[in-house]
């Protein structure tokens, strides 16, 4: 168990799950949860028992199932009902037997919201955060609560809001969370509102900012250096409208940059897997720009940035990628420069012998065919040939005398097409035909069949993605094509890029480059 000085708390199962688009199973919950425990988050929010099947179901199996290395499993809910005792209100019972050690209890603090949404008085709201967490304690359990809209009541009628925070303290709630529930402040109404709570009571405070200004991360770090000891985050930003504050951005901003020591022994350098294996289990594809995990955060592509990294890579990255699990990665587009090209022909394997010459060379051939419209910069494979190329070490393994595709469209409805490759292949020429749902796939088919018996493992390589842009033309008539095509041969992926006039052209040129790249990287000997 970590220390209990600082709280980094989780809310992912349950305001996460607020996020449109995000519908978790119970085994969606529980997988999350492994993960959360393992990254080694203090407390995980599982849900509202009571609220839903799901959420009560999530807590019973949590019981059996759930077995928690780092983290202690908090329960969410709102105080008791308005004229019912906190004993006899269905809903605080499913907190207080939902087997949760911890729960989280929403609390009206705004006067507004407890006279228009509660529909009740200020004094019976003060009796229901009162009674409420005294029966909870009474029970064992420990208590946080979440002051909803903490900074537009404090605004409003800032006595009501403190008289709020000092009676869920003199109930015993553990950590008063202050919350910015409309996601409308500033960091700097957060230091300052914090300060004065921390002046005006004796609470232990926390932070829960909702993002709608884009601040959510800025806030909460700003509430910690006023004096908030408790952060609820989800992962990846996940919730309610825009989202929350970013688990992984403000834990590795307060290891990284505060020192503080929150996470077990290396688990920051876990932070991106953890990121991505969250995004897979609630199907949104993984953000990426997203700060210190995204795969485009330390991604590089002016050609400045670039000939400084070579010298250092501090001077253009606020921190080492690796401490959080992350690679930098160089992009090589029309605004390399020679530094560019040296760094990512680095990255690739291939040694250029620092030769400015043919750097240059490199970056000029780069920015005329982007020109032409290119674009290498999720295309590595294509630019390694391109640098082999340039290097006079061309990679081949096949001469292309031709290839044509033929599309039918059947009397019975149904379309076909054919694609006839001729090549020369180590020495033979070799002619083959095949049929496919589309010219791309029967081009593809045919080329294999040309080339099975020479190169056998060619069956490993497989086309997994395949992306069609239509581009305006440079001479301001005709669009051109840009085809990008994603491989894999089980152990890696790689991407080659065409482009053409037609859409057959453009695809024909990543697919050859494709499969040559692919036996490459099977290892064959060059014919
Ligand atoms: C800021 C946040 O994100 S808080 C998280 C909120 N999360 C959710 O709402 C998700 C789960 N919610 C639900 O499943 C349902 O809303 C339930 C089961 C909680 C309640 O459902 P219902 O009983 O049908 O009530 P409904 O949702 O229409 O309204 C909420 C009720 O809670 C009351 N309420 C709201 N906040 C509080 C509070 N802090 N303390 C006590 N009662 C509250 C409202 O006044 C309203 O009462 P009413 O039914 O007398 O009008
Ligand atoms: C508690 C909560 O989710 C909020 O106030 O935004």
């Amino acid at each position: 168990m970590l220390d209990d000085g600082f709280h980094v708390f989780d809310t992912t199962l349950r305001d996460g799950a607020q996020r449109e688009g995000i519908n978790l199973t119970v085994a969606d919950k529980l997988a999350i949860a492994r993960l959360l425990d393992e990254f080694g988050v203090g407390f995980i929010e599982g849900g509202w028992p009571g609220a839903n099947p799901k959420d009560t179901e999530f807590f019973q199996r949590a019981r059996d199932e759930l077995e928690l290395r780092h983290a202690r499993l908090t329960a969410f809910g709102s105080t008791r009902r308005a004229g019912v005792r906190a004993a006899e209100d269905p809903q605080v019972a499913a907190l207080r037997d939902c087997g949760a050690p911890v729960v989280t209890l929403v609390a009206k603090s705004d006067s507004r919201h407890v006279e228009l949404a509660l529909r009740t008085t200020p004094d019976e709201n003060l009796e229901m955060i009162a009674d409420t967490v005294s029966h909870l304690r009474e029970n064992g359990q420990r208590v946080f609560l979440d002051c909803e809209h903490f900074f537009d009541g404090y605004r409003h009628d800032p006595d009501y809001a403190l008289e709020v925070v000092r009676t869920a303290t003199a109930a015993g709630a553990d950590v008063v969370v202050l919350c910015d529930t409309n996601g409308g402040m500033l960091p700097a109404d957060i230091t300052r509102v914090v300060t004065e709570v921390r002046e005006a009571t004796d609470a232990r405070l926390g932070i829960h900012a909702q993002d709608d200004t884009g601040c959510a991360v800025a806030n909460t770090l700003a509430a910690v250096d006023a004096g908030a000891t408790h952060v609820q985050c989800t992962a990846n930003g996940y919730g309610e409208r825009v989202g929350n504050a970013d688990l992984f951005s403000v834990t590795a901003a307060l290891v990284l940059k505060r020192g503080r020591d929150l996470l077990p022994e290396g688990s920051l350098r876990e932070m991106t897997r953890v990121s991505q294996a969250i995004a897979e289990i609630v199907n949104i594809a993984p953000a990426t720009h997203q700060p210190y995990v995204g795969i485009s955060a330390f991604a590089h592509k002016a050609g400045l940035h670039a000939s400084a990294i070579k010298v250092d890579p501090d001077l253009y990255q606020h921190t080492d990628p690796a401490l959080v699990g992350n690679d930098m990665r160089m992009l090589v587009s029309d605004m390399a420069g020679r530094a560019s090209i040296e760094l990512k022909a680095k990255e690739l394997g291939v040694d250029l012998g620092g030769d400015r010459g043919l750097l240059g060379r490199v970056a000029d051939r780069v920015k005329a065919m982007e020109l032409n419209g290119y674009s290498f910069e999720a295309a590595d494979a294509s630019l390694e040939l391109l640098l082999r190329e340039e290097l006079g070490e061309p990679v081949r393994f096949f001469e292309v005398e031709s290839w044509r595709t033929i599309a039918e469209h059947r009397a019975d409805g149904i379309a076909v097409t054919e694609a006839t490759v001729k090549l020369h292949v180590k020495g033979e020429r070799v002619i083959a035909t095949a049929e496919g749902n589309g010219p791309v796939n029967a081009l593809d088919r045919a080329l294999r069949s040309a080339m099975e018996d020479v190169y056998p493992a060619l069956a490993e390589v497989e086309l997994s993605d395949y992306k069609v842009r239509i581009l305006e033309g440079t001479s301001g008539t005709d669009a051109i094509t840009r085809v990008l095509i994603g491989s894999t041969d089980g152990r890696g992926g790689w991407t080659t890029v065409g482009v053409g006039e037609n859409v057959i052209q453009a695809s024909w040129t990543a697919l050859e480059q494709a499969i040559t790249y692919g036996l490459l990287r099977q290892g064959y000997a060059q014919g």
